[in-house]
């Protein structure tokens, strides 16, 4: 039985800034394994929800439960100790370290080392972990460069290799084609797919690029102010008059 329960369960979650309802009983689930896609106009809720589960901010109502255990109360801390990682619109390196040290800093969490003496003498497991990692995602020739010395799109798949550093089993990305070329998102379209369908990781992104988005979800949660107007695959969304509504309704309101 519990081998068909959702990784994700999202059940009626509602968030309130004051007078404004950014997410308004919003409930969704993602199966394990899968990539599922947040999509919807500027301002409909997705960076919100998002923040919700990986725990930066607290829904006023609703629930949020990842692999069975319910996390809604959970601290954003624990979350990495739960198997779950999150990259950010605006990445969160640093950017005077080398590829090799950012990632060797996302193993921090599961090593039993403080922050210097892992920096220092890592074991040879965690350096081989490491380097796995930045070949994996295509940074090994600029394994040594500082990260603010990279371009914006290596940095983007530097920020994945150091989230998968913490062997996560949900991975939550961001916008992580924004700002890319071509090429680097037919490299994230490569990885991502590898992730899931090799790796078991469930993948839930935020994302703005609809050739990514069409290409690698599963499934698709279409947002707009703060609700859910649509799920389904790649297919039916591209087809759903609702969706089609809401993109040119909002693109129409600012010509
Ligand atoms: N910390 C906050 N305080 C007050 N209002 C906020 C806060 N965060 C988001 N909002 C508001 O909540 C609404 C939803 O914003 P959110 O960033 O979740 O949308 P989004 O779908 O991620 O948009 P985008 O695609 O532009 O990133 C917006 O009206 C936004 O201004």
């Amino acid at each position: 039985m519990s081998g068909h329960r959702p990784f994700l369960e999202v059940s009626g979650i509602t968030v309130r800034f004051g007078g404004l309802v950014a997410v308004n009983n919003l409930s969704f689930e993602v199966q394990r394994g899968s990539i599922h896609a947040l999509i919807g106009p500027n301002g409909a809720g997705k960076s919100t929800t998002f923040n919700c589960i990986s725990r930066y901010y607290q829904p006023t109502e609703g629930r949020i439960v990842v692999d069975g255990e319910d996390v809604t109360h959970h601290a954003p801390t624990r979350m990495a100790g739960m198997g779950i990682a999150r990259t950010f619109q605006n990445l969160e390196l640093f950017g005077e370290l080398s590829v090799y040290e950012n990632v060797l800093l996302g193993c921090h969490s599961h090593s039993a080392n403080t922050l210097g003496r892992l920096l220092r003498r890592p074991s040879g497991e965690i350096r081989d972990l490491v380097d796995s990692l930045i070949e994996r995602v295509g940074l090994m020739h600029d394994r040594d460069t500082r990260a603010k010395e990279l371009d914006f799109g290596h940095q983007k798949l530097l920020e994945i290799a150091r989230a998968l550093a913490l062997k996560p089993r949900l991975l939550l990305l961001d916008e992580p084609a924004a700002g890319l070329r071509n090429r680097d998102i037919e490299n994230l379209d490569r990885l991502l797919t590898e992730l899931s369908e090799k790796d078991g990781i469930t993948v839930l992104l935020v994302e703005h690029v609809m050739q990514l988005v069409m290409s690698i979800s599963d499934r698709i949660t279409v947002m707009s102010f703060g609700q859910k107007i649509a799920e389904g695959t790649p297919k039916e969304i591209s087809e759903n008059p609702t969706v089609i509504e809401a993109y040119l309704g909002k693109g129409a309101a600012h010509v």
